[in-house]
């Protein structure tokens, strides 16, 4: 599964870190939160709850209703994590809307989609320069900007389209806007590490799991594997060697974000498949895989418990988990709602297992 060799092995059998935050994750809503959230809520903290409903979490008011609907999706769950709660960016949002969400005690970022980028991103952005008023009133508030990061022009290729972004709209905007600070969401290639590591501490990105574990190879090589489809797109090898080294590298500039992303089997396994891959149920599971065999499991209480919350710019959680290593096997299927979804692995054993 992964193409590094191990730095070197640690035989731990036992790993207690500081409790985890995800800070990028996507919910669902209805009865879909009653999955998403009962997996959230096994082991995280926190959560960057994701705006891209249908319609989109777009002002205050939105948000505070999402949020009461995440938390009653909780109630009879034996325990509960935070949700932190962000605004979909579109051409029609104001300042006045993000001093209301800096003022509340519930949005904690905004989220920027090109439009058509991603799952129900159509109500995105079209004209990035127009927001620059509202980028202002955000970096006047320090409210984070968090970002898909991908252009959708049809003449870019859809794996250079990350590295375009950057280069066309991310690197201008961290250049005019110096004080906001911005999240890359998801990060998959070699150019995005290199951007945030050479900007400064304003700017940071999240790494999935699946986007360590895989390239494009194990979506495409043998036979075209839907469940592995997710957007951005998994990239070459080379590029996953350099998340990897990111990830485990400890620098506090990368940190934890699933982007869990749960569809019905249905709409993935299609003519037409979604983007979005389900981690929820293993998460923590198979980042600890994954720095397990980089030889870097000492590395992983940075990443997953303590620069988010640093770069959020709050409290490192103060309790722990504790990982066993025990094999358990991931169920074909989770229900989603009246619907049900194939989660990664399904059928597949994981080596580690979160005690309770
Ligand atoms: N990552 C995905 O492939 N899909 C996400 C949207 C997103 O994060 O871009 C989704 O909402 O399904
Ligand atoms: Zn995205
Ligand atoms: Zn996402």
């Amino acid at each position: 599964m992964l193409f590094c060799p191990p730095r070197y092995r640690l035989h731990v059998n036992e790993l207690t870190i500081t409790r985890p935050d995800d800070w990028h994750v996507h919910l669902r809503d209805g009865s879909a939160l009653e999955q998403t959230c009962a997996d959230m809520a096994r082991y995280f903290n926190r959560v960057i709850v994701m705006p891209n409903l249908t319609p989109p979490v777009v002002s205050v008011a939105d948000a505070a209703a999402y949020r009461d609907r995440i938390v009653a999706a909780m109630s009879g769950l034996p325990r509960q994590f935070e949700p932190l709660m962000t605004l979909y960016l579109t051409d029609r949002t104001d300042a006045a809307e993000i001093q209301l969400a800096a003022a509340s005690e519930f949005v904690h970022a905004v989220k920027l989609y090109p439009a058509g980028a991603t799952t129900n991103s159509d109500a995105g952005v079209a004209e990035l320069d127009a927001l620059f008023p509202v980028l202002a009133a955000m970096e006047e508030v320090d409210l984070p900007l968090l970002i898909h990061g991908e252009v959708t022009d049809h003449e870019i290729d859809i794996f250079d389209r990350e590295k375009v972004f950057i280069d066309r709209h991310l690197a201008p905007i961290a250049e005019r806007f110096p004080g906001l600070r911005i999240v890359l969401e998801h990060i998959t290639t070699r150019d995005a590490v290199q951007f945030v590591r050479e900007a400064d501490s304003h700017v940071a990105a999240t790494i999935t799991a699946h986007h360590l574990m895989f390239n494009r190879n194990d979506m495409l090589v043998g036979g075209i594997r839907p469940h592995y489809y997710c957007l951005p797109i998994l990239k070459r090898n080379v590029h996953q060697n350099e998340l990897m080294e990111a990830a485990t590298s400890g620098s506090p500039k990368f940190f934890l974000g699933t982007d869990s992303a749960p569809h019905a089997t249905g709409r993935k396994e299609a003519d037409c498949g979604c983007a979005g891959i389900y981690t929820g149920h293993a998460a923590i599971e198979f980042y600890a895989e994954v720095f397990e065999q980089l030889g870097a499991l000492d590395k992983l209480e940075g990443f997953a418990s303590h620069f988010g919350a640093d770069f959020y710019r709050l409290p490192r959680n103060s309790d722990s988990i504790t990982l066993r290593r025990e094999s358990w096997t991931v169920p074909q299927q989770l229900p989603l709602g009246e619907d049900y979804l194939t989660p990664l692995a399904a059928g597949e054993s994981i080596a580690w297992r979160v005690a309770n």
